[in-house]
């Protein structure tokens, strides 16, 4: 039995266990205890698990584990979530460039909390298919929009479950947002995401509603575009380019710690 030293951290509900790894004794491989650690039953219970790490060229690195078990792509609200925590080890001040999955970060914290965190460039054009528009924002997501007044009774569950699953996304996956557009202008986009390696509706998905401001901006929406989740608030500002690619991306959030203890396992 060995006993681990945790942090439990949220943004906009999104929950990660955060461990302080910088030593470098945890074993990617070990897909049994992560699941363990993210259990709501058996361990801590999250969303998904970020060991925190020393880089050689940057501040930190932060390496993201599904609550499958399994290493992820980016995690846009477990990114804000590790910069608070590495804030909190005193390994950065308010202004930091990390390693994240899909490469650097520079990520910036205001003295309110709000931490603003560059997303990578979204190159080329965003692509329409059957089940809606796909693109990359360091994680695979497909964005559905919705008719009016129909988000809050959609069974996302279900509907994510089948299109994450069926022929088009089965091998690779795809996280899966459906998006309601404001009722009046000035109102905030609503999302409700299903996660691919939590396998289950989460309360909030970062680099989901940057793909959904994306792709809204298609629609009508400008820079920052706010958006509404089950779990909070965020917004997402960007440059549109006119051959249909986005740059100088910014998530930005609430990020904080919940508790800290100690589990045997
Ligand atoms: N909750 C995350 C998304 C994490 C990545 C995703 N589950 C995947 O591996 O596809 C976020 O805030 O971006």
């Amino acid at each position: 039995m060995n006993t681990l030293s945790f942090f439990k951290y949220q943004g906009t509900g999104n929950d990660f266990v955060m461990l302080d790894d910088r030593e470098q004794r945890f074993n990617e491989a070990d897909y049994h205890l992560v699941r363990l650690l993210c259990d709501r039953r058996r361990g801590i219970g999250a969303d998904g698990l970020i060991l925190i790490r020393l880089h050689q060229q940057h501040d930190f690195e932060m390496v993201y584990f599904n609550a499958d078990g399994y290493l992820g792509s980016l995690c846009g609200n477990g990114s804000r979530c590790a910069v608070a925590f590495a804030q909190e080890l005193g390994l950065i001040g308010t202004h930091t460039i990390f390693m994240a999955a899909d490469g650097s970060h520079e990520a910036r914290i205001d003295a309110d909390g709000t931490v603003h965190l560059r997303m990578q460039d979204v190159l080329g054009q965003q692509e329409v298919e059957e089940y809606g528009v796909f693109l990359d924002t360091g994680s695979p997501h497909l964005v559905r929009f919705q008719p009016a007044s129909t988000l809050a009774e959609l069974n996302v569950f279900a509907e994510g479950r089948a299109i994450r699953y069926n022929e088009r996304f089965r091998e690779k996956g795809t996280n899966v947002n459906f998006v309601e557009g404001p009722a009046t202008p000035g109102q905030p986009w609503q999302v409700r995401t299903y996660e691919r390696g939590v396998e289950d509706e989460t309360l909030s998905c970062g680099t989901g509603v940057t793909a959904v401001a994306l792709a809204a901006s298609r629609r009508g929406a400008t820079s920052p575009v706010h958006l509404r989740t089950p779990g909070g608030d965020l917004h997402v500002a960007f440059d549109a380019r006119p051959d249909g690619s986005f740059t100088n991306v910014f998530l930005s959030g609430p990020a904080q710690r919940v508790f800290s203890g100690t589990i045997t396992v």
